[in-house]
């Protein structure tokens, strides 16, 4: 193994008492400051996932405690991280193997939130160190706010906000991996993957990380979780994947907020890892357009307290007569362009952008959600997994199975996205992945190896495609008398370059924001969306 060899990870520390946890892991870097070492109460609990990977939680005894009484009274085991009486046989085995090869009171480098490359006040490394180690509309009625709902097993339950004042500082990380091995999560299918590691990406990761903070404020959770006593659950907005999502006030302040519960029960051994990764992201970054994380609060469960917005993009599409104007329609891919670079200039791919994780206040402000697949990435690329995006929005080398991808893979997205809001429905809305490359390449023409070098080398690049031709100014003309969607000579120029098939030379987020599309004279901002909420009857 090699002994420098380590792992890019962004640790989440919850740290009521104030002391600096860390993860001991194997090949880290050595004590270089003893007097940091071996917290007193530190316990150090192991999570074994789906793959067999070891995962690694520290926490004090009085969390343990916590967690054992909360485990308790929810009566589940998956509600909380594992403590070791919670592992099977074979777990406990496993882990004890993993266990031996931890050397105890070693200093490891681990960034903590405030620390994070996200962080504001200090982005340098820290050494610390431990001893152990299918949708229908709903309208909620309340603000006339209009939603797909999904499937709602829980609906009308009301979440039992009674749970134990426990909890939970984590970190986690995992052991670090032989010498080519790194890991990669799928995070809808909780797998774990073990895929090439390249030491020079760590390198050259670590460069990049001074420039990559964001310049915004960081969430101090030092304090630890206040409990989600403090909201009062109002309703249940939506159910996703990965949680269920109310909208709550906050009893001091009266504020309206949305509560997401992050699910347990995908999670067969202990607190997920894509929702870690989702709260890592969100509480790291501030922007007008990503909706605000305000805190993370727990009972028994864990919510992440966002600013409430009042629309699904998707939920208001559906129930529009007309669909919206090439302004409106500027206006939001302007955000929407504006979040996405954030993203991106701090190195995170959402990978899931589509009309459904885009939420819009009765402000005309535009906030992308959803981060549950979102990670960071670095360069030189690695592989990742192709089974990201939602398939209508998924790029067409994710279709064709490639696993070096990077942000052009959500300016595809964005393509779809601004194509959609035009037209009113969605641009390539194939049922399966092979339907959906035939209907990308019906308008946009077959590709091939002059127009996307390197195509014909792509693993689903074997199949014999029809030559086709792009028909795209078809279905969005300059003029039109049949009722087509219009767009003018920039705004189409933008969409071909959003939908360009050979990713390097597909438009950045960057790029975009310059585009002559958005500098002709247009539009007072928020107002036009403004006006056509209103329009609807929603007055903010
Ligand atoms: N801050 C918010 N304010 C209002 N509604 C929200 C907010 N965040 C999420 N929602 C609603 O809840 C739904 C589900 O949220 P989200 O997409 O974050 O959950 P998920 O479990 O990750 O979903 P998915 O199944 O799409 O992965 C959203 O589509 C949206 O309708």
């Amino acid at each position: 193994m090699h002994p420098e060899k380590k792992r890019k990870l962004t640790p989440i520390i919850w740290d009521r008492d104030d002391k600096e946890v860390g993860i001991s892991s194997k090949n880290r870097i050595s004590s270089k400051s003893p007097s940091l070492c071996s917290p007193p109460s530190l316990q150090k609990l192991t999570n074994i996932s789906a793959d067999g990977d070891v995962i690694m939680y520290a926490i004090t005894n009085t969390q343990l405690r916590g967690m054992q009484m909360a485990a308790g009274a929810a009566g589940n085991s998956e509600a909380l991280p594992n403590s070791p009486s919670l592992l099977s046989p074979k777990q406990c085995r496993r882990t004890n193997e993993e266990l031996g090869e931890v050397e105890d009171n070693e200093c490891i480098e681990v960034r903590h939130i405030s620390t994070s490359r996200w962080a504001l006040m200090d982005n340098s490394p820290r050494e610390i160190c431990s001893d152990n180690t299918g949708d229908t509309l709903l309208n909620t009625h309340e603000s006339g706010e209009l939603r797909r709902e999904g499937s709602d097993s829980s609906r009308g339950k009301s979440s039992s906000f009674d749970g134990q004042d426990s909890f939970m500082e984590l970190a986690t990380s995992r052991r670090d991996y032989s010498e080519n091995d790194t890991m990669e999560i799928d995070e809808k299918h909780d797998e774990v993957r073990h895929l090439d590691w390249d030491l020079e990406e760590e390198e050259e990761f670590s460069r990049f990380e001074e420039r990559a903070a964001p310049k915004s404020r960081s969430m101090n959770m030092l304090q630890g979780c206040r409990s989600v006593f403090n909201y009062e659950k109002l309703n249940k907005i939506n159910e996703g994947t990965y949680g269920v999502v109310y909208k709550a006030r906050d009893k001091e302040t009266e504020e309206i907020v949305a509560l997401k519960k992050v699910k347990m029960s995908l999670e067969r051994e202990g607190f997920p890892l894509t929702s870690l990764r989702e709260i890592n992201i969100l509480v790291s970054l501030h922007h007008p357009s990503i909706v605000d994380v305000k805190e993370v609060v727990v009972d028994k469960d864990v919510f992440m307290v966002m600013e409430y917005v009042e629309h699904e993009l998707k939920g208001l599409i559906d129930i529009m007569k007309q669909p919206f104007s090439e302004k409106e329609v500027k206006c939001l891919i302007l955000q929407l362009l504006e979040g996405v670079k954030y993203l991106h200039d701090n190195w995170v791919l959402h990978r899931d952008l589509k009309t459904s994780n885009l939420l819009l206040n009765n402000r005309g402000k535009l906030k992308i959600c959803d981060f549950g697949l979102s990670r960071q990435y670095g360069s030189p690329l690695k592989t990742y997994t192709p089974l990201v995006v939602a398939l209508w929005y998924r790029a067409p080398e994710l279709l064709l199975g490639t696993k070096h991808y990077s942000s052009a893979i959500d300016m595809w997205s964005v393509g779809c996205i601004m194509a959609e809001l035009l037209a009113k429905q969605p641009l390539f809305n194939g049922k399966s992945e092979l339907e959906q490359l035939d209907k990308i390449f019906r308008a946009l023409g077959t590709p091939n190896e002059a127009i996307w070098p390197g195509f014909s080398k792509l693993p689903g690049a074997k199949v014999k495609f029809v030559k086709q031709s792009n028909t795209l100014r078809e279905k969005f003309p300059a003029i039109s008398f049949k009722g087509s969607p219009v767009l003018s000579e920039q705004g189409f120029d933008l969409l071909s370059q959003l939908l360009t098939y050979y990713p390097e030379k597909r438009i950045t987020a960057e790029a975009a924001l310059k585009h002559s599309w958005f500098h002709k004279e247009e539009p007072s901002i928020e107002e036009l969306i403004r006006n056509r909420l209103k329009s609807m009857g929603y007055d903010g």
